[in-house]
Parts: structure tokens; sequence; C-alpha cells
């Protein structure tokens, strides 16, 4: 089944269903990567530096036999190259064995000490993490609208930004709006007022662990559970049509084949299948006493999200 596609404020069209590699080990995600394209369907494969398997993606792409250009390919900035884009994006693009990006994006609005103690997360003395303060993320920005004229990148956009974030820090300075905000969305964190100001703005909101990550509290949810036995569907599958009925991009992650293949077929179903009346009951199970954030890193700095604890 082909899978809908949004259009970015380039023009640039996005399937709207991706798949995740967030905590895949290496040798798992190169048979995922290969089994989601070659059997289940996917076009849209998320990657970030930071994942530590680039590599094996590229890969598992290469294994699968689709080709390159039908795959719409994501990669992260990780928070220690904010100082040097370019060429974190062509260590990016050499693991994944491809010229270029369909979109690749600011993984966090944070810049880490790139002369500290860790590669990835640098610390100071008393163990927080060594986050250079004073950095303006309008000069991440910047490089990001370099490689994107280049031709590296087909779009360019963010993640984990807030709209408080955006509108301080990011789009007074922007001469490119990013073409997306990759942020934590499901059942229990919709954040339905980050995705209405981000389609204000035309920017696509993605929905990253939108099954609720590991060991996701998400998939007994009895508001979930109820609507997808009404349609015949598991709960995944209503977790992710949900979010593409309401115009998100959700990228699950599985490095198991049975579920590689339900949730893009899943999603799909749920989407065309829901009531106005199930979105709307959905949107409100968190408001209702079910309110959480799953992914706070401990950064030590305020980033602008309601509800991190
Ligand atoms: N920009 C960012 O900061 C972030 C981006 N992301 C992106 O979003 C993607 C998805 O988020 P992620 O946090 O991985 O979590 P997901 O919400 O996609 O959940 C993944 C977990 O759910 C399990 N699972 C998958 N499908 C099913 C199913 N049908 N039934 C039951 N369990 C299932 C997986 O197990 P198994 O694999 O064993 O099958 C895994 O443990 C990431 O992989 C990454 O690409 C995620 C977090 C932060
Ligand atoms: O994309 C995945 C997430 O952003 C992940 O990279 C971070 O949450 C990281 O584990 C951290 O501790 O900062």
């Amino acid at each position: 089944m082909e899978c809908p596609k949004v259009k970015l404020n380039n023009g640039v069209e996005i399937p709207i269903v991706g798949f995740g590699t967030w905590q895949s080990k290496p040798e798992e995600v190169v048979h995922a990567v290969e089994y989601a394209l070659k059997e289940a369907g996917y076009r849209h494969i998320d990657c970030a530096w930071a994942y530590d398997n680039e590599k094996e993606v590229g890969q598992g792409i290469r294994n699968s036999g689709v080709p390159r250009s039908e795959i719409f390919l994501t990669s992260k900035l990780w928070c220690t190259h904010h100082h040097r884009v370019e060429a974190a994006l062509d260590e990016t693009l050499a693991n994944l064995g491809t010229d270029y990006l369909d979109l690749y994006l600011v993984h966090w609005p944070i810049h880490l000490n790139p002369n500290g103690n860790n590669y990835k997360f640098p610390t100071r003395p008393d163990g927080s993490r060594d986050v250079l303060l004073d950095w303006r993320i309008r000069d991440t920005w910047s490089q990001m609208e370099a490689v994107l004229k280049k031709g590296k990148v087909r779009a360019i956009g963010v993640s984990n930004f807030s709209q408080r974030v955006l509108e301080r820090d990011l789009l007074p300075y922007a001469q490119v709006v990013p073409a997306v905000d990759q942020v934590e969305l499901h059942l229990y964190n919709p954040q339905l007022a980050l995705v209405a100001f981000l389609k204000s703005k035309g920017i696509v909101p993605q929905a990253y662990s939108p099954l609720g990550s590991t060991n996701s509290p998400l998939l007994t949810d009895e508001t979930a559970t109820a609507i997808a036995a009404a349609h015949g569907l598991m709960p995944a599958d209503v977790l992710l049509g949900w979010l593409v009925a309401r115009g998100i991009v959700a990228l699950p992650k599985s490095v198991t084949p049975s579920r590689i293949a339900a949730n893009y077929k899943g999603a799909l179903a749920a989407a065309a299948a829901l009531t106005e009346e199930e979105l709307e009951r959905l949107d409100g199970v968190a408001a209702g006493g079910k309110q959480k954030r799953l992914i706070t890193p401990p950064w030590g700095v305020d980033l602008g999200f309601d509800n991190w604890p």
C-alpha cells in the first residue's frame, strides 16, 4: 500500500509514516531496515548520528534493493556538532552511504561542549551535562541553511524545539523556516497547543515515540484499546492512525518483523477508519489525567516545554 505524503513548506513531500531507528542495535537494524523497505512498504527512515547505527541503516537500505531515490531519509545533527554542521553532515552521509539527505534536523536546541570529556554526552565535574549556555541556536541554523543551499539536503528542520525556543531564538533570525519539528507526540503527550502553533507557521509536526517508546504505557490504554476493538484493530494501530489522521508524521520503531509490518499497515488502516468523534476522544485522553512525558534527558536547561518534570 502506498503511503500518503505530506507536503513540506518547500514543496518536498514526506511519507506520513516513517520508520524509527533509535535504540535499535546495529546488528538488528540492518535486518529491520531491509525488512521495513522490502517487505513492509515503508519509504521513510528516521535516523540520527547519535544512534550509533547509521552505517548499519545504510547497509539495510542497500540490502533492500529499493532505490535510494524512492526513500525519504532523515538524519540529525548531534549536540556536540553545532559548531561544524557541514562536517557532521558529511560524516552522516558517509555512514549512510548516500550523497544527500531528504531532511536534516537539529536534534536538540542545545550545544554540548565539543571539547568536553565525552564525544556524545560530555559532563561537568558535578556530573551535569556540559552545555555551552551562551551558544546562539541561530548560529547553528545559519549553517543548516548553508548545507540546504549547497544541495546536500532537500529540507532542513528541528527536533525538540518548543514554541518558546522557536519564537524567541530561531524564527526571528531564520531565512528558511524549518520544514518540520520532530517532538515527543503520543496519546499521553499530545502537545495540542504546540501542534496548532507549528501548523500556523507551516511547520509539519513529526511524532517521535508515537507508541510510547520502550515499555510503553500506551498499548494497554483503555480508550485506545476500546476504540481498537470496535474496529478490529490493535491498540498500536489506533495510536498511530490517530496521529496520521491529524496530519502528523508518525515514526514507529521496531526490530520485530511482525510489528514492523503491522505498524505500517495498521497506521494507514486506522487513519482511514477512525471517526471524528473517536479522534476527539483520543485528543482528550491526556487532559483526562493521563498526561505523561516519556523522554526527558537531564539537560539542566529549560527547553520551554509544558509538563517537563
Ligand atoms: N528526535 C528525538 O529526540 C527522538 C526521536 N525518536 C525517533 O522516533 C522513533 C520512535 O520512537 P521510539 O522512542 O523508538 O519509540 P516507539 O514509540 O516507536 O516504540 C518503540 C517500542 O515499541 C515496541 N513496539 C513497536 N511496535 C509495537 C507493536 N505493534 N506492539 C507492541 N510493541 C511495539 C518496540 O519493540 P521492538 O523494537 O522490540 O519490536 C519498542 O520497544 C525513534 O526510533 C526515533 O527514530 C525517538 C525519540 C526521540
Ligand atoms: O532521539 C533520541 C533521543 O533524543 C535521544 O538521543 C536522547 O534522549 C538521548 O538519549 C539523551 O539522553 O539525550
